[in-house]
């Protein structure tokens, strides 16, 4: 089989032919390159415009090479349906269709980051892999539930490539930045900048602001350009890390054009490396945008059925990747059900390890070796602090959480009582579910957030039905309606990402909350999910 990819969603006007027999992936790009500034909408239209035809032709040539005699060139066209800029994407979307007509075979609409997520999948063979996209527009990690890609956290605020790229035009570097910064970083010496993680979601703009900031008051700009990569990729390592903890998962593929940067996947090869899971990231050619991604899995969707009629196959420059019902693979889960752990044991979290040890569990901190040291010291001792004392305040203000026996900041160890017999992912109930929504409630109203809630940070004792809340390492005291906002769509995405009937789930957390909390952090989490991600 071969099928033709059209990829132009941004920069990159790029045409594609995957060969299946042959597994062979041609790949033909006219990338657009903004003469000072950055992407301009009209502009990379024109782009697209100017450019499409001739890859297209390239990439069709390909295919006559390929094609026996009597056979067709191709057995379908695929494109990128979105995200991305709507007047690219118009212009893609045209010459597709025209295309599908013209050869008379059947279209196929690509999420194009479904698209970065699954090439990685195909060229790693990995079954089951969590994914991380880390590209221009967007930085999200994804695993597979229940019939789709479940965004399992991600950016706030602005995509990661696009953050580097603010910071690098406000020092008058060209686009695109990453590159400039990964090149000017092995010159400098480590700056520090916020760290901004939130359960497994994220943001850039403080750092961002900071970097400028830092720039401005004169601090070298090489320095800071190291303290960025050591900030931003140890936030999408870590979130990549959670993911695999709470997911059970064991393999993490790689996707997205700031990819292609050597420290971010030196980080990720080394948490991967450190906490035994398998780490793949695709070449180069298939990190950044490119049509080859769009052709591999519009051939994998062809051969599900997935086409589209023409008259179905309007853009959408908001495309999510879980809008896109995942047909071509068997409903199995990334989410694997924790058992409970026995006397003796020793859990790995994403950020410690837990030994159990009778009616005690130690929980240590490790040392992480991809993060750069000086910041990997002050997460590690500020999170046990934080942790210690927000779980015992948590308690005095009514909600269950184990008694903190002992602290050793410098050692980043805490001693805690043992709770419950059952992790909630492995004991999710309604009702169990309701009293998570009371209990954050009761948080918020003391000006206390998790930080991280999800059915792995709640201990359930089912005897009794006591519902205890654990792991407040990335709690903090504020009184913004926001924040608390965050903590519920951090647990509601948790449930998305592994319970087996959510909406429900989320209602019971809700009414749980409603009851016993500020309704206008209710309203404030529809508009934190309502929210265009994509900057
Ligand atoms: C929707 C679509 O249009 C969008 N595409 C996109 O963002 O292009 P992509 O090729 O995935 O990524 C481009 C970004 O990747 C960054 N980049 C390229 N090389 C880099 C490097 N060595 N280090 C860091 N960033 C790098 C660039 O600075 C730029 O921000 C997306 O996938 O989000
Ligand atoms: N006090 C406790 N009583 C019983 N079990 C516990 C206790 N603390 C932790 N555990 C168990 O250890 C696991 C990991 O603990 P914890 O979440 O604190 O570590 P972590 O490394 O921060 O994990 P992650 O970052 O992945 O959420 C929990 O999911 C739970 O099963
Ligand atoms: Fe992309």
């Amino acid at each position: 089989m071969r099928v033709l990819g059209i990829e132009g969603t941004a920069w990159a006007a790029s045409a594609g032919l995957y060969d299946s027999e042959a597994d062979d992936v041609f790949i033909e790009t006219d990338a657009y390159l903004p003469e000072s500034g950055g992407i301009d909408p009209s502009e990379a239209a024109e782009h697209m415009h100017n450019a499409i035809p001739a890859v297209v032709d390239a990439a069709l040539a390909e295919a006559a090479d390929r094609a026996g005699e009597d056979e067709p060139l191709v057995d379908a066209v695929a494109f990128s349906r979105g995200p991305g800029l709507g007047p690219c994407l118009r212009i893609v979307g045209t010459a597709a269709r025209s295309l599908a007509q013209t050869l008379d075979v059947p279209l196929v609409g690509v999420n194009h980051m479904v698209a970065h997520l699954e090439i990685g999948r195909h060229r790693s063979g990995f079954d089951s892999p969590v994914c991380l996209n880390a590209s221009g527009a967007n930085a999200h990690v994804l695993g597979f539930h229940d019939g789709r890609y479940r965004v399992l956290g991600e950016t706030m605020d602005t995509g990661v490539g696009n953050s580097i790229d603010k910071f690098t035009r406000h020092v008058g570097w060209s686009h695109p930045g990453g590159p400039k910064v990964e090149e000017a970083a092995k010159d400098g010496e480590y700056a520090e900048l916020p760290y901004v993680v939130k359960g497994m979601d994220f943001s850039f703009s403080g750092i961002m602001s900071a970097a400028k900031q830092a720039y401005d008051r004169g601090q070298p700009v090489e320095d800071v350009c190291v303290g960025l990569q050591e900030t931003v990729f140890a936030m999408l390592t870590e979130v990549a890390e959670r993911a695999l903890s709470l997911t059970g998962s064991d393999e993490l593929v790689l996707g997205g054009g700031v990819g292609q940067n050597e420290r971010l996947r030196e980080m990720l090869a080394a948490m991967c490396e450190q906490r035994g899971a398998d780490f793949f990231a695709p070449e180069p050619r298939f990190l950044r945008d490119n049509a080859g991604m769009i052709a591999v899995l519009g051939a994998t969707m062809y051969e599900a059925g997935q086409t589209i009629e023409i008259e179905d196959s309007r853009i959408d420059s908001d495309y999510r990747p879980d809008q896109v019902p995942v047909t071509w693979r068997e409903d199995e889960s990334v989410a694997r059900i924790p058992t409970n752990a026995a006397d003796g044991d020793e859990l790995r979290g994403a950020e410690a390890t837990v030994e159990i040890d009778g009616d005690r569990v130690v929980k240590r901190r490790a040392e992480k070796r991809y993060r750069h040291p000086e910041l990997d010291e002050r997460l590690r001792r500020q999170r046990t602090t934080l942790e210690a004392r927000l779980t015992s305040e948590a308690r005095r203000h009514g909600v269950p959480t184990p008694l903190v026996r002992e602290v050793d900041p410098r050692e980043a160890t805490i001693v805690f009582e043992r709770v419950g017999d059952a992790d909630l992912q492995a004991a999710l109930t309604a009702e169990r579910a309701r009293a998570v929504g009371r209990h954050l409630a009761t948080l918020h109203g003391a000006g206390i957030v998790h930080g991280d809630p999800t059915t792995r940070n709640v201990r359930v004792d089912t005897d009794v039905e006591r519902v205890y809340c654990i792991d407040f390492g990335l709690g903090f005291y504020t009184d913004a309606v926001e924040d608390y906002a965050m903590d519920l769509h951090v647990f509601e995405q948790s449930l998305d990402g592994t319970a087996e009937d959510p909406a429900a789930m989320r209602e019971a957390v809700e009414a749980g909350y409603a009851a016993a909390g500020d309704e206008a952090v209710i309203e404030q989490l529809r508009e934190i999910e309502s929210r265009g991600r994509y900057q």
